[in-house]
Parts: C-alpha cells; structure tokens; sequence
C-alpha cells in the first residue's frame, strides 16, 4: 500500500478529503522513490482512488515498474476520507481556533466526525455517478472504514488469496482503515498509526491472508 505523494494542499498544511488536488514535484519524486522500493514485484492489479493525487502516484509507479498494462480499478471507495467543512482549512489555523486536543480528535481519533459542510458536493466530475443521497457531508474514519473495508474484503482478498501481488496506491485516512482492518488494531490504537507519503508498506501473507512480515514501523 502506497500513500500518494505530497500534494499540492499537504504542500500547504491543508485539509484536503475528497478536494481533487495534484502533486507537487517533491511528491512526484516520492512517487518514483516508492516504486524504486517496490522493485522486483509483479502486481497483477492496482486499486486506486477516484482522486488525481492517488492516480498520477499510481501511474508514476505502474510506468516505473514497466507494468503499465496491469489493469487498475479506481474506486470512490478508496478516496480519502471526506473532511467536511475542515476541507481547504490550514490545520495550524483551525488548532488556533479549536484547540490541539481538538484538532488531534478529527483527525486521528476513529470516532470522531469533523464539522460537516451544509450541502453535499455536487455530483460532477469523479462523482457524477453517485447519488447525493450517499455523498457524505464529512466522514469519521470510522465512516471511512465501512465503505473502505469491503472494497478490500470484495477486490483485494479473493486476488491475494489466489497468490497474485496487489498494489493500493491511496490516501492517508484510507491507508489506516485497512491498516487497522489487516492487523486487527484497536479503535484506540489506531490513533497512533501515521502513513507517511510515498513509503510503501508491504504485507507478506500466508495462504489464509494471516500476516507473515511487515514492513510497518509503530511508534
Ligand atoms: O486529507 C488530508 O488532509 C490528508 O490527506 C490527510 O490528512 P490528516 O493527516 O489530517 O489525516
């Protein structure tokens, strides 16, 4: 699993969710350093996000590894996780304005939702197939991780149960919904759990899906 680059908001310490921001050059040279690290792999699918920022880190990769003809499925179900009406805030300007503590719970704790926007985002562009009945107004990672984990359960599994390498180039919040579903960690504990951009963390798993190693450094 890859984070993408830095974008153009992190570049900016800002919230960003579902907002479709590119990469900065720093997290276009990230990218390439991700797939220098995943040398030597064969994925045999690559899962993205239906954002920009994920899609051009996975293209970066895919062409870097020469695997451009793998086939890639890019899911709403990946996106970052929706930051409501924090999306496009400085987050050094919103712990001025609610409090470290505060700003620590929106954006690690599993349960807690940030302020949501008044209306949903319209759909257009990457959203333009679904229904404003499910665009959500802001999401917890709680919220995330229900429409996170069956993407994984459903696309992801049943392929690493038949032995084939796969690749998730995704985001932050995405990235620690599954991390907490494939090790099993604790609605409390995952507020520890940092993904950094561009570093790839690999699972090495035996035929059951139980994990053998892990690249992955806790705190
Ligand atoms: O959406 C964002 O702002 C970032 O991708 C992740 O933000 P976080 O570090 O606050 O989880």
């Amino acid at each position: 699993m890859v984070r993408h680059g830095e974008s153009t908001a992190n570049a900016l310490n800002q919230y960003t969710g579902w907002n479709n921001v590119g990469l900065t050059q720093e997290g276009i040279i990230q990218a390439h350093v991700a797939a220098k690290k995943l040398q030597g792999f064969e994925f045999e699918h690559v899962h993205t996000s239906v954002l920009k920022r994920a899609i051009l880190t996975a293209y970066i990769i895919q062409d870097d590894l020469n695997l451009n003809y793998v086939p890639i499925t890019k899911s709403w179900r990946l996106n970052e996780r929706h930051y409501g009406a924090l999306r496009g805030q400085n987050k050094d300007a919103t712990r001025r304005e609610f409090g470290v503590e505060q700003v620590h719970l929106w954006r690690r704790s599993f349960y807690a939702v940030p302020p949501k926007l008044d209306h949903a985002d319209p759909n257009v562009g990457p959203y333009k197939y679904y229904d404003a009945r499910i665009m959500p107004l802001a999401e917890s990672l709680y919220d995330a991780y229900q429409r996170i984990v069956p993407y994984y359960v459903d696309q992801v599994a049943p392929r690493l149960l038949d032995g084939k390498d796969q690749l998730i180039v995704a985001h932050g919040s995405t990235i620690r919904a599954l991390i907490k579903y494939i090790e099993g960690i604790s609605d409390q504990d995952i507020d520890g759990v940092e993904v950094a951009n561009g570093t790839p963390l690999i699972y090495e798993f035996d035929k059951k899906l139980n994990i053998l190693t892990s690249n992955r450094q806790s705190k």
